[in-house]
């Protein structure tokens, strides 16, 4: 069976162990140093202040541990974590819902916020700016405008894609946060961390090659280290060794670069039928089978980062790099 090692959403089923994992403090939390620099003024400052923190953006490829950052936030605030996302907020109402039942101070987090409904957007604006909210009353001539004020909150909102939010939006967030693709030395410090939690003892070069194996992004690390403890409890004797790490994740299908069967398939489809490109998206898409939109968002960005492809105007291009890294020769 083929397993995903990537998604663009949290394991649900694994929900009270990611939440265990959890860092909950900014001083535990790994790497990303200028964010977490610039949020511990940001949160002292509000503090000395006896105010709100103001409204945060995070941006980045899922999986860098934005989720985690909005806890820590809330935590380090001393407040309550409300949380939500884009597409959950269909209309106006269901925000309203939500943001009258917030307490003074709250955090409400709402992931995959570029995924708001236009008509949501509005009645947020003068949430962010002055805590309230301009709710129609009636319809037709009866109709009126009421104003309702809310409590002082934070929004922290999360998106894979900055570019896909409004100007407007944007405009509102006090603190503008993006995250990036993690080093290998701070996610076998991660690895560690979490093996420390499971109670595994793991050797310092099979962390490192987990570390190396996980496109730069926590989420995976944590994922590629469960699974290679499997391995490690059936195969060995329950020490993760340099050796059995390294089978294990051949057998996953992950290969020294982290890329998986997917990323395989994409770059290989574009290299076989169409002469590494340039490829549209939306060909790729269907030569491969996969949604657009997961390419776009969860593939593309760190085969982009290796340097693995290309975007140019004309479509996507494979380049030298990844013919390379297949062993294959360059098309003329
Ligand atoms: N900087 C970090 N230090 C330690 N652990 C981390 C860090 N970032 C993320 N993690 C861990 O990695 C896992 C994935 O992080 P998390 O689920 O927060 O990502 P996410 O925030 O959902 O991703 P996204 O950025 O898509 O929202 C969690 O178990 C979390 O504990």
């Amino acid at each position: 069976m083929e397993e995903r090692l990537i998604s663009s959403a949290a394991d649900y089923d694994d929900a009270s162990l990611e939440y265990s994992l959890r860092p909950k403090q900014l001083r535990e939390y790994i790497g990303q140093q200028k964010v977490k620099e610039n949020l511990t003024v940001f949160i002292e400052a509000a503090k000395m202040r006896g105010e709100t923190l103001d409204h945060v953006l995070l941006y980045g490829p899922p999986g860098l541990g934005k989720t985690t950052l909005a806890a820590i936030i809330a935590n380090e605030m001393g407040v309550q974590l409300r949380t939500t996302a884009g597409p959950a907020i269909e209309r106006p109402g269901d925000l309203a819902a939500i943001l009258t039942t917030l307490e003074p101070g709250d955090v409400l987090f709402i992931d995959e916020i570029h995924r708001l409904p236009r008509a949501v957007e509005e009645v947020l604006y003068p949430a962010m700016e002055d805590f309230c909210l301009d709710i129609v009353i009636g319809k037709g001539p009866a109709a009126r405008s009421v104003r309702l004020d809310l409590p002082p909150f934070t929004l922290v909102g999360a998106t894979t894609r900055s570019g896909a939010l409004s100007a407007p939006l944007r405009d509102r967030f006090g603190v503008l946060s993006r995250l990036e693709y993690y080093t290998p030395e701070e996610l076998a410090h991660i690895v560690k961390r979490t093996a420390h939690i499971f109670a595994v003892e793991i050797e310092e070069e099979a962390a490192f090659e987990i570390a190396r194996r996980s496109r730069g992004t926590p989420r995976i690390a944590n994922r590629l280290l469960r699974r290679v403890r499997d391995f490690a409890q059936v195969r060995g004797n329950g020490t993760i060794t340099f050796i059995l790490a390294n089978e294990a994740l051949e057998q996953l299908q992950v290969d020294r670069l982290g890329l998986d069967h997917l990323d395989h398939k994409l770059l290989k489809s574009m290299m076989e039928k169409f002469r590494g490109g340039p490829v549209g998206l939306e060909t790729i898409a269907a030569t491969i089978g996969e949604e657009a939109q997961t390419i776009e968002d969860v593939y593309e960005p760190y085969l982009l980062q290796i340097g693995f492809l290309q975007r140019t105007p004309r479509g996507r291009i494979v380049t030298p790099l990844a013919y390379n890294h297949f062993g294959l020769e360059v098309p003329r």
